[in-house]
């Protein structure tokens, strides 16, 4: 595992811009000039406007994509590649339907050539750490939503990421599991404490969850807008944690340079939707 030192930086966004062709051959910048820096640790929220770039950002991390200029590095070495040491959980379940529980979770070790008894007892530490003793057996389809996001869990956290990309995990969630997952992340991440960034919608979760909120600017051409540093206790209920004064004064004031931006993409995507219609 990397071994951390003051000042170290997970991962780091300097002057990013990424460019896409369009089905009709157009360039369109999704992200310019940005800058992005994750300590080793460190619990990042990104929030911003739908299409934005967040997405985006994630796959520049994960190495999915190349950035058209400026560098991104992980613990200081170049993305080139997939990035190894790197977790991912997604809105939609990747977790494999025809492998019960114990197999899905088993499999990233396995795959890393650890011995199967050795792999199979560390899965089973895992799936009970996510509250899922007893469903081992189990396929996907036999369990809940908010079981599946577990067992996800379980399977990214087994392979002790240095770095976990979660993009909006569990927006498909009910509103009570979701709360629930999110309380149970933020314990799961205490317990070995990778860098993450979690993109979401839902600024009231990135309050509860992040050391870091990042606000980007609605598209194109998005950067980082503005940085907010979360002075909110740990360990944190995330149930109980929105009714706190603090909170509530964090979310004002992030909200205030938000709300610009969700006005600022309302009002493209309505006057484009008007020119097409025209
Ligand atoms: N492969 C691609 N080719 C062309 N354009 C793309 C491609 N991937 C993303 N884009 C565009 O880049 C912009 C940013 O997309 P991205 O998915 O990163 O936004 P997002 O902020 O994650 O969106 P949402 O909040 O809706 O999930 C969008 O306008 C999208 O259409």
């Amino acid at each position: 595992m990397h071994a951390v030192k003051p000042g170290d930086t997970a991962i780091e966004l300097s002057g990013v811009t990424k460019q896409f062709t369009t089905d009709s051959g157009t360039p369109y910048t999704a992200l310019r000039d940005l800058d992005l820096r994750v300590a080793p640790g460190e619990f990042c929220a990104v929030v911003g406007p739908t299409g934005c770039g967040k997405s985006t950002t994630l796959t520049l991390v994960s190495g999915l994509e190349r950035p058209s200029a400026g560098s991104v590095t992980v613990h200081g070495q170049r993305v080139a590649g997939i990035t190894p040491g790197v977790g991912f959980m997604f809105q939609t379940d990747a977790i494999l339907p025809w492998k019960t529980v114990l197999d899905n979770v088993s499999a990233g070790p396995r795959f890393r050539g650890v011995a199967k008894r050795v792999a199979l007892a560390d899965a089973r530490d895992w799936i009970r750490r996510v509250g899922l003793a007893g469903f081992e057996d189990r396929y996907p389809h036999q369990l809940s939503g908010g079981m599946r996001k577990r067992v996800a869990l379980a399977q990214n956290l087994i392979n002790e990421p240095e770095i976990l990309l979660m993009d909006e995990p569990f927006s498909a969630l009910d509103v009570q599991t979701r709360a629930k997952m999110s309380g149970e992340l933020l314990s799961l991440w205490d317990l070995t404490r990778p860098a993450v960034v979690f993109v979401t919608h839902d600024l009231e979760e990135a309050i509860a969850l992040a050391d870091t909120v990042v606000v980007l600017t609605a598209g194109p051409a998005t950067t980082v807008k503005a940085r907010f540093p979360i002075d909110l206790p740990r360990p944190r209920v995330v149930q109980e944690i929105r009714f706190e004064r603090r909170f509530v004064d964090l979310y004002h004031q992030i909200w205030e340079a938000l709300r610009a931006e969700v006005d600022a993409a309302y009002s493209q995507s309505t006057s484009l939707g008007e020119k097409e219609a025209s």
